[in-house]
């Protein structure tokens, strides 16, 4: 089906290397977490709850275990170091594991409201969302980072506050990304009958996932995207930007 035919009731959308560029993710986010890290886990290190949770649920990881083997010397007990070092083997491995992305979504927060970071958006992307809502339709987004990280990065975007175009946000906790299940229960939690959400998205796994949940899934060529093998092409419908997309219907 050309995609002007289209119909949905939802357009599901990913963020990195979908709405927005792989290189701002992996050259300013993740580089501005493993900077600001060892100063966001000290000052609550005592006081914040929040904090406690995630540096347990860290220890939790399997990676832990692995990151700590290879310490010249073994730690007796977890504090700011361990931890830190800890986050940043795993940013550098960009593991997309749920409370690393909870930590990020904090740090995060003091750059984007502090004016250090604004979050990148593809030009295309603010006409799309007007359209798509001015059809009716339903803007929802699925990313491995944390609902926090999304709002924050289409509330504070290079294009203004785009968050006001969204209606639902779900992340790791609604399961993997190349996890059909994940898809289900998105669905179900929109209350949409799948084949009426089009999810969009730069990673073939994820919109194989999608699509055997019984979803729509177009999948994105963005500048800086990692080229697709002719395997990975193959029974995908591609695009390189949204703008073949601005002309969504409702379903009848
Ligand atoms: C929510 S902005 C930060 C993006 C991020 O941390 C990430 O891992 C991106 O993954 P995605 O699922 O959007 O490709
Ligand atoms: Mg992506």
């Amino acid at each position: 089906m050309p995609s002007t035919d289209r119909v949905a009731n939802v357009v599901l959308v990913d963020i990195e290397g979908t709405t927005t560029s792989i290189s701002f993710v992996h050259d300013v986010l993740f580089p501005y977490a493993k900077n600001n890290v060892k100063k966001f886990l000290a000052d609550g290190w005592e006081s914040s709850s929040e904090i406690k949770q995630i540096v347990q649920e860290l220890q939790q990881v399997p990676q832990y275990a692995e990151y700590t083997s290879t310490l010249r010397v073994p730690p007796t007990e977890v504090d700011v170091q361990i931890i830190t070092g800890f986050v940043r083997y795993l940013i550098d491995k960009d593991l997309k594991v749920t409370p690393l992305k909870t930590l990020q979504g904090l740090i995060w927060q003091q750059g984007y409201e502090t004016g250090e970071l604004r979050g990148h958006v593809f030009d295309d992307v603010p006409g799309a969302f007007a359209a798509w809502r001015g059809a009716g339709l339903r803007i929802a987004v699925y990313s491995s980072g944390s609902v926090a990280a999304q709002k924050l990065i289409f509330k504070y975007s290079i294009a203004g506050d785009l968050l006001t175009h969204l209606s639902a946000h779900f992340d790791t906790h609604v399961g993997h990304k190349q996890e059909t299940q994940s898809y289900v229960n998105i669905a179900k939690s929109l209350g949409e009958d799948p084949r009426n959400i089009l999810f969009l998205t730069d990673i073939p796994g994820e919109a194989a996932a999608a699509r055997a949940a019984g979803l729509q899934a177009i999948m994105l060529q963005r500048p800086g995207n990692a080229p697709l093998t002719d395997d990975q092409k193959s029974g995908q419908e591609l695009i390189a930007d949204f703008s073949s997309l601005h002309s969504l219907q409702l379903p009848e």
